[in-house]
């Protein structure tokens, strides 16, 4: 039995004691997902013995077959969950049970903070809270643990108030038994029914026995298998239902919501797997957390090798959760041996090919597609870039808002949709598709009815210069001097606009005056062929790169200030153009004359880019004097 010397008292760390006030006090429903938690847990325990007992056999002597195993004391009114697992030190005590390591749970703190309604029970279906769920049913819990390999076991106490206690344990062999001394008002989960209830809707899956320890009525030992206990990617596909596909979903993604795509399905041939992969239906939390890590855990014949299988997963399907197994890996694969290993590239190139093509069906169904491309489409874009061999797979699955129609297009709709005369496929990138929309550089295109991208990832800066073509169409940036709008067929209507211009020789004056008078601060001034209502626009010299990634890295700290090589244009039918058009044509002087609507039509271009005047005193300074002149 257990006899404890050496108690330390320690606390816990400030989150995870606001994390058990809201756990003990204010989750009342879904309260038997405490099980389905520390099963889980047990599992995942299992395997990782499992996993290092590869090399260090002697770890699992005497240990016998794996299983979890559930005990009830009505008596005690105590229920206690055991496994033959992996154990824990003093130190992983302390350190998983007493601060908040994993990252969903920390996650679960901060909506918690976010969210208005303090003690939000539905965000524990969100996100879980693993471990610390015991406390919703239980006044008092004990772990008692000894890890592999280690003669010296450990209790752990808390009753989810402020602090735990760690003390040496006799604890009899390697693996971890928590004992859940469960609340008055949480009694029901001492009948044997409930245990089995709960563990088929939420732990069949397991391919560990979870084992019901009881006694008949002579008082006699029983045991009960009652989950199935078979790995449940190697049942066939019409054995297994969308629920228990979910749960499993739910165990192996750590995940809470329901999968939007399930995968499952054996490979045969030169190398031969089996794949159970998931897409989650809402944002993993760690989805942009810089090292890209995917979450596709690897077993050799339902052995679980690692969950940090490199090259199992391009980085731009980290979204993707899930397990793969094969037969054709050695059972002893260390880490070392998975970096750069050529069977794991052959499953990778398979994994992706199924994914792209089960998301190229599914992007049938447009409504549904839209669903997942909202919550994922920035995160496939990177495989434009990345994955030069799928790039066109990659593309056409990708969806995009447009100037022209609500709602997600593709590439290919775009194309059938391009003007007589259009060469191009155009697109303009920038914060917020509905400022785009009504943008300056976009007046043209909007008048000869040209669709144009608008492309508002941080990410499309990226991929987009990596794309020359799509079906032999260049994509060019409606935003670049060169966009060879003028190529494209005018509507009718524009052929009055157009007799109504500035002649050429007073605007050419005008730019050269505006030229001047700016100096550095553009690269040129030129008349604009795109411009129907505004008086000017920046524009970006081709080749150059573009207003918004210009912003983008001066926000990062990074790169050039405001305006520096951009191109201003000037609407030659605009009335306030052709008024400086012809005082600046009008010989000694017309430069002066037109230097404080320059530098305010500047002011202007920038203000509408979404950027600050580049000297906003003098802007207002020469605002008043014009005002004062109009009066
Ligand atoms: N039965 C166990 N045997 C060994 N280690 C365990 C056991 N239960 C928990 N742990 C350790 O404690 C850690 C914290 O567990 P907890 O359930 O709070 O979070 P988690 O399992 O990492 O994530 P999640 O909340 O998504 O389930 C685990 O990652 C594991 O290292």
């Amino acid at each position: 039995m257990t006899e404890q010397k050496t108690e330390e008292r320690l606390s816990f760390q400030a989150e995870v004691t606001k994390l058990l006030d809201i756990v003990v006090h204010s989750l009342y429903s879904d309260r038997q997902i405490f099980l389905r938690e520390l099963i889980s847990n047990a599992s995942d325990a299992c395997d990782k013995l499992r996993y290092e007992a590869l090399t260090q056999p002697a770890l699992r002597d005497g240990l016998g077959e794996f299983r979890i195993t559930l005990r009830i004391d009505a008596e005690a009114r105590t229920l206690e969950v055991a496994d033959n697992g992996i154990g824990m030190t003093r130190d992983d005590l302390v350190h998983n049970l007493g601060t908040i390591a994993h990252s969903g749970t920390q996650e679960f703190v901060r909506a918690l903070a976010a969210s208005d309604k303090k003690g939000d029970a539905t965000l524990i279906g969100q996100f879980g809270v693993g471990f610390y769920s015991s406390f919703m049913v239980s006044e008092r819990v004990d772990v008692f643990s000894r890890r592999a390999g280690d003669a010296q076991g450990w209790h752990w106490q808390s009753d989810g108030g402020g602090d735990f206690t760690v003390a040496e344990a006799e604890v009899p062999s390697t693996g971890t038994r928590i004992v859940l001394h469960l609340r008055e008002d949480a009694k029901e989960f001492l009948e044997t029914y409930r245990l089995r209830s709960i563990v088929k809707t939420y732990s069949d899956h397991i391919a560990i026995p979870v084992v019901l320890l009881d006694t008949d009525k002579d008082g006699n030992p029983q045991e009960e298998t009652i989950n199935e206990a078979s790995a449940l990617w190697t049942r066939p596909r019409s054995e297994i239902t969308e629920e228990q596909y979910t749960e499993f979903y739910h165990h192996v993604g750590h995940a809470f919501d329901e999968p939007w795509h399930t995968l499952h399905f054996k490979a045969e041939g030169a190398i031969e797997y089996t794949g159970l992969l998931f897409i989650p239906s809402t944002k993993p939390f760690d989805l942009f957390q810089p090292d890209r890590k995917t979450h596709v855990k690897l077993y050799v014949n339902r052995v679980f090798i690692t969950d940090d299988a490199p090259d199992l997963l391009p980085a731009y399907l980290r979204f993707v959760r899930g397990i793969v197994d094969s037969a054709d890996l050695p059972l002893n694969v260390s880490r070392e041996m998975l970096q750069h290993n050529p069977v794991l590239k052959k499953i990778q190139g398979g994994l992706v090919k199924r994914l792209l093509g089960d998301l190229k069906k599914r992007a049938e169904a447009a409504d549904e597609y839209a669903a997942f491309w909202e919550v994922f489409g920035s995160v496939l874009k990177e495989g434009i870039y990345e994955d030069f061999e799928r790039r066109t797979d990659v593309l056409e699955l990708a969806r995009f808002r447009s100037s022209t129609t609500d709602g997600w297009v593709s590439l290919a709709d775009v194309v059938a949709r391009m003007k007589t005369g259009q060469e191009a496929i155009y697109y303009i990138t920038g914060d917020d598709p509905e400022y785009l929309k009504r943008s300056p550089q976009l007046e043209g295109f909007r008048a000869k009815g040209v669709e144009v991208l608008l492309l508002t990832d941080p990410v499309d800066e990226f991929w987009i210069n990596s794309v020359p073509t799509y079906q032999d169409k260049p994509l060019k940036s409606a935003a670049s001097s060169a966009a060879g709008l003028d190529q494209v067929a005018d509507p009718e209507t524009r052929d009055e606009a157009d007799a109504d211009k500035a002649p050429e020789d007073q605007i050419e004056a005008l730019a050269k005056a505006l030229k001047d008078t700016l100096g550095d601060a553009v690269k040129a001034v030129r008349a604009s062929t795109r411009l129907t209502e505004s008086p000017v626009c920046l524009v970006a010299e081709e080749g150059d790169m573009s207003l918004h990634l210009e912003r983008m890295l001066k926000q990062a700290g990074q790169g050039a200030g405001p305006g520096a090589g951009r191109v201003m244009e000037i609407n030659p039918g605009h009335p306030l153009i052709k008024g400086m058009a012809g005082k600046a044509a009008a010989g000694e002087g017309g430069a002066e004359a037109v230097a404080d609507m320059g530098q305010l039509l500047l002011d202007q271009a920038r203000i509408m880019e979404g950027e600050p005047p580049a000297d906003p005193v003098a802007f207002a300074r020469r605002m008043s004097a014009v005002m004062v002149g109009a009066l």
